[in-house]
């Protein structure tokens, strides 16, 4: 038998070739092959733990004899196994070919799953997810850490002072896997060992490039530390070090006093962001940390593999957390969607997120209020204790191998459950504009609800500032126009104003729903507005026409508008716009207060007033009245608003009673409950044919004056 120590086998060439035990395809062809014992041996690079029994099936399919025994068997892949107290290690000639093996899994050891798993194959995911399988996670957290000295030696040597991170080393990327299994770990037990610095050989040694290394021996080389350090550890040492350290004072390797050491703290901290190559770091500390590309090439760039993992940044540091948030959120690139959401699928959060969601997301509040939000049951996890990293990976299997596959990242933009993005208004950075003063400003009008939504008068916001903002998250807004039977004659004016004053500069779709296609009016719209004519029923009651604008709002945006970032305005045909109507009036939830209201005690507001009514409003209940003729937000607001509007009002209808004002009785209840984020000011709606209020500096849109009984097919 081998013994106790496994790792004495590989530790040099020497000690190997003398064993019977290890015999090798080729040691078996002995001269035949031509090959020297010593070159035998660093070819059989790839070893695997496994079982007996998966050994037994893997060798030949049969449940025969091997158990328990010491001799060596080989596969036609050229597999070796050698029994170590049970334990078999299986040494491959031909690794890769081993890996290939559509089997594999099922062959694997439960003792060690990770090395067989094909997931390994995932070139660009780094040790989390190789880390993450929930079999691997508990091989790791139970099995290794403490009791695993002689099943892996490697790591649990005292040679190796890497026992601290454990996975970290196996947790390199497939490749890395490979590499220090096959080139670099024999070649550093045989080369570094020898002519390397005693403490840690082949970190020290100039010849081996610390590219290929994981990052974790980044993280233990001093020399790295020192490098790094300028930048990055006396940030991230503030709040955590001494708590992480605790746990791994005891277990750590006096060799490596600086994994031990209170002082470094590092091993137990988001190594992620070490985990950055050297260039990449001073990439991301010279050029990234501080310039904030907006662009953000490192992390889209192909050259650079931890592509798949900005969350780790995002989860290391509320630095960079801001700004990647800053860059990112208003590109929405459809490459990191997860990212460059602002709304995580709560489900696939980046694990970081939730699990330094005590330390970070608090500092992150403004910029990832769902992920902070208590409504989200992660932030109701416990204090993370980081130095528990396999339960840590724990949590991160459940949310991230979906999430790190670039395929899977259009998966979940699609997941997304879209949300307010107000809370991302990203100005340009060199953006000029009047200074803004809280001591002065609009006096005669309130510009707040008590839910603090802001009203929208003229004077309270700065439109050029407004339109920088929302101009980079590339936003379309759409409006809906209905103009059913004699309505049609309204439409012409209100598409030629709108070209003058809704949206300029912006992407705007109008959709007219109408009955009669052929009298929609050609008018000529600038580049990147466009018009889209649905057909609809006409109705002898002018009621249900405007009623049905609900459903049928509610319709297309399930059909049509799938991008929940977006906006929508609803609005009456018989208007006209006079002003702009811009990004100022752009928000979660939209609503416009009646012109003929705003001045009136709610009691005399024309809120249906039956009980039994879906649409009934108390009296003493009520903020504003507000207009049927124009309301918005972003589309999933108002499909929600739509929705409800319409199967209210249809149950009205089931029950015999009609609201007051139709769908603009049911859209005041709604809005009652439903706080609008956004107020406008009657200077969005007004009515031709009052006289303009001193309070009103500029109409925006007004409906025009019209003959009722001339226009509607009923009266
Ligand atoms: C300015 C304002 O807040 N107006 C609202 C108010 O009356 P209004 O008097 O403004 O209602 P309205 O006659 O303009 O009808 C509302 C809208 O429905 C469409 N339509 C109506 C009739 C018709 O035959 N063909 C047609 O296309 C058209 O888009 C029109 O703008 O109360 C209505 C109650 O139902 C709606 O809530 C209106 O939005
Ligand atoms: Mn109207």
């Amino acid at each position: 038998m081998l013994g106790g120590n496994f790792w004495t086998l590989f530790r040099s060439p020497a000690s190997i070739t003398c064993r019977r035990h290890l015999v090798l395809p080729e040691m078996r062809g002995g001269a035949s092959n031509g090959l020297p014992k010593q070159e035998a041996y660093r070819r059989s690079v790839h070893f695997l733990l496994l079982s007996a029994e998966s050994k037994r099936a893997l060798a030949s399919g049969t449940r025969s004899s091997h158990e328990g025994c010491s001799a060596t068997s080989s596969s036609p892949t050229g597999i070796l196994y050698i029994d170590i107290n049970n334990e078999c290690v299986c040494v491959c000639v031909r690794g890769f070919e081993l890996f290939k093996q559509n089997n594999i899994r099922q062959l694997c050891s439960p003792v060690y799953p990770f090395i067989c798993s094909p997931v390994h194959l995932l070139t660009c995911l780094p040790f989390h997810l190789l880390a993450c399988l929930l079999a691997h996670l508990f091989t790791l957290s139970s099995a290794r850490l403490f009791t695993c000295s002689r099943v892996y030696p490697f790591i649990c040597s005292p040679v190796y002072p890497l026992a601290c991170l454990p996975f970290h080393l196996l947790a390199c990327s497939p490749a890395h896997l490979f590499t220090l299994s096959s080139a670099r770990l024999f070649t550093l037990s045989s080369a570094r060992l020898f002519t390397c610095s005693r403490v840690y050989p082949f970190i020290c040694s100039p010849v081996y490039p610390l590219a290929c290394l994981p990052f974790h021996l980044l993280a233990c080389s001093p020399a790295h530390l020192f490098t790094l350090s300028s930048a990055h550890l006396f940030t991230l040492s503030s709040a955590r070090l001494f708590t992480l350290s605790s746990a791994r004072l005891f277990t750590c390797s006096p060799v490596y006093p600086f994994i031990c050491s209170p002082v470094y703290p590092l091993t137990c901290l988001p190594f992620h962001l070490l985990a950055c190559l050297p260039t990449r770091l001073f990439t991301l500390s010279s050029a990234r940390l501080f310039t904030c590309s907006p662009v953000y090439p490192f992390i889209c760039s192909p050259v650079y593999p931890l592509a798949c993992l900005p969350f780790h940044l995002l989860a290391c540091l509320p630095a960079h957390l801001f700004t990647l948030s800053s860059a990112r959120l208003f590109t929405h690139s459809p490459v990191y969607p997860f990212i460059c959401l602002l709304v995580y699928p709560p489900a696939r959060l980046p694990a970081h997120l939730f699990i330094l969601s005590s330390a970070h997301l608090v500092a992150c509040l403004p910029f990832h209020p769902l992920a902070c939000s208590p409504a989200r049951p992660f932030t109701r996890l416990p204090v993370y204790p980081l130095a528990r990293l396999p339960a840590h990976l724990f949590i991160l299997s459940s949310a991230h191998l979906v999430a790190c596959l670039p395929d899977h990242l259009h998966r979940l933009a699609a997941d997304v459950i879209p949300e307010s993005h107000e809370f991302y208004l990203l100005a340009p950075e060199h953006q000029q504009y009047e200074q803004p003063s809280i001591l002065h400003g609009r006096t005669d009008v309130v510009t707040v609800t008590p839910w603090l939504a802001p009203v929208v008068w003229e004077g309270t916001f700065n439109p050029v500032l407004l339109d920088s903002i929302y101009k980079v998250k590339n936003i379309t807004v759409t409006a809906t126009v209905f103009a059913v039977g004699k309505y049609i004659m309204f439409l012409k004016n209100f598409l030629e104003t709108a070209e003058q004053h809704f949206f300029v500069g912006f992407k705007v779709h109008i959709y007219v729903f109408t009955d009669r296609s052929n009298e929609v009016p050609q008018v000529r719209m600038a580049t990147g507005r466009q018009l889209t004519v649905r057909s609809v029923p006409s109705s002898k009651r002018w009621q249900e026409i405007s009623a049905r604008r609900m459903e049928l709002i509610q319709t297309l945006i399930e059909e049509q508008l799938p991008n929940h970032n977006d906006y929508i305005f609803c609005l009456d045909v018989d208007s006209k716009f006079h002003g702009r109507w811009g990004s100022e009036s752009l928000g979660a939830l939209v609503a416009v207060t009646h012109p003929g209201y705003y001045r009136d005690p709610r009691s005399r507001f024309p809120y249906e007033r039956r009980p039994a009514s879906k649409a009934y409003m108390a009296s003493g209940e009520g903020d504003f009245y507000y207009c049927g003729g124009a309301f918005g937000g972003l589309l999933q607001e108002v499909h929600h608003l739509a929705k409800t509007c319409r199967s209210n009002f249809e149950a009205d209808t089931q029950e015999g009673i009609e609201a007051a004002w139709q769908e603009e009785s049911h859209l005041n209840r709604y809005m009652w409950i439903n706080k609008p984020s956004k107020v406008l000011s009657p200077e969005y709606l007004w009515q031709d044919f009052k006289p303009k209020n001193p309070e009103v500096h500029i109409i925006r849109f007004s409906g025009v004056v019209k003959n009722y009984a001339e226009i509607r097919p009923n009266t």
